[in-house]
């Protein structure tokens, strides 16, 4: 618990309490409440964080354990609370919380989480690391040092690619735009939270025009031209992952399961850029290659997604990102579309892919 803050506490002591383990959730909260320092006040006051909330909470889960003479305690011992503690006793009383269901909670596969949780160092590989300087000519003047970590499927990663000044600049520009994760529900224009990944991202379709802009977001694009040798047409979007945010293993390949890859074709590589360094949890983690790759400022992470011979999905490409244990995670992602290659390699045509629906994505 050392390196936890009183809103990390919060919020796990407030997600126990969804569940219904009340003294997980109060033993949290006590946390929470023991972490409060005048000092951060200001921080807590931006971040929108008043303690009043934990001890109405704490008193609750007192209420759910049947210790109401508890709840009255905690409730009086806080200057503003105290006054209507008669009547907060009874709102608790009278409405008994209702956890959330088994099947609401998230749910990792135990492979994912096995390789999450192991203190696992990637096999030494025969691969070597080395300067590219061939890519584009660019590189010829300022080559990047990559480090191959798989041939198949091939999965590269680029040290010290942005730079502190590109970095702070990308997150001058993007993260005022993130917005919580959610799935669109069927009825228009309403989002519910991703059981899948959890975390913020943006920015949104409507604010990319500004953003892309942006001169560093031309830089980004060119980084990625210079490393690939592909073509980017895609929105680059950021992901933030708090404490715990994750993003359950999938395959970024979408096989035919979206109208969109009709018009662009589909996801043929993946590229992140890892902004901030990570001290622990937060790697991307290849569950069936064993590969785990921790989040390190400036780094890159380059992979194919789909087969060169028959453009089919590489299914060793199943990947997510392991849970935040401490800190939180920057990412800037993108996928490279097949169909923006056409006129530097050879493309997708009709026919020679297996295509199948892969449900696994939301
Ligand atoms: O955050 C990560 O490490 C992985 C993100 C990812 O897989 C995705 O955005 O598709
Ligand atoms: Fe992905």
């Amino acid at each position: 618990m050392a390196y936890s803050t009183t809103i990390d506490c919060f919020s796990i002591g407030t997600l126990f309490f969804h569940f219904g383990e009340y003294e997980n959730a109060a033993q949290f909260l006590q946390y929470s409440l023991d972490l409060v320092k005048p000092e951060y006040y200001s921080v807590n006051h931006v971040l929108e964080f008043e303690s009043s909330e934990v001890i109405m909470l704490l008193a609750r889960c007192s209420v759910e354990l049947d210790m109401v003479e508890d709840a009255r305690r905690i409730l009086m011992g806080h200057r503003d609370l105290a006054e209507h503690s008669d009547r907060l006793l009874n709102f608790y009383t009278h409405t008994r919380h209702v956890p959330t269901s088994w099947e609401e909670k998230p749910f990792l596969p135990l492979e994912f989480i096995q390789i999450c949780r192991s203190s696992h160092q990637n096999k030494p590989s025969r691969l070597h690391c080395r300067y590219n300087a061939t890519t584009t000519p660019f590189l010829r003047l300022a080559p990047l040092r990559m480090e191959e970590l798989s041939l198949d499927p091939y999965i590269a990663v680029y040290h010290n690619v942005l730079s502190d000044a590109e970095i702070a600049e990308v997150e001058r520009v993007i993260e005022p735009l993130l917005q919580r994760i959610g799935r669109y529900d069927e009825t228009p224009n309403s989002m519910s939270p991703s059981k899948r990944r959890t975390g913020f991202t943006g920015p949104h379709i409507d604010d990319y025009m500004h953003v892309s802009r942006a001169p560093v977001i031309e830089r980004v694009h060119r980084h990625i031209r210079d490393m690939t040798g592909l073509f980017m047409n895609e929105h680059l979007m950021m992901i933030k992952y708090g404490l715990g945010g994750h993003c359950d293993q999938h395959y970024d390949f979408l096989n035919a399961s979206y109208p969109s890859t009709h018009a662009m074709g589909d996801r043929m590589a993946t590229v992140l850029f890892y902004l901030n360094d990570v001290k622990h949890g937060g790697s991307t983690a290849f569950t069936d290659l064993q590969l785990k790759v921790p989040s390190e400022r400036g780094k890159v992470l380059f992979w194919y997604n789909m087969r060169g011979e028959t453009h089919n999905l590489d299914r060793g490409t199943v990947h997510g990102s392991c849970p935040v244990i401490d800190g939180s995670k920057k990412i800037l992602s993108c996928f490279i579309n097949e169909l923006d290659q056409m006129f530097i390699q050879r493309t997708y045509r009709p026919g020679n892919r297996h295509s199948e629906n892969i449900k696994e994505w939301h």
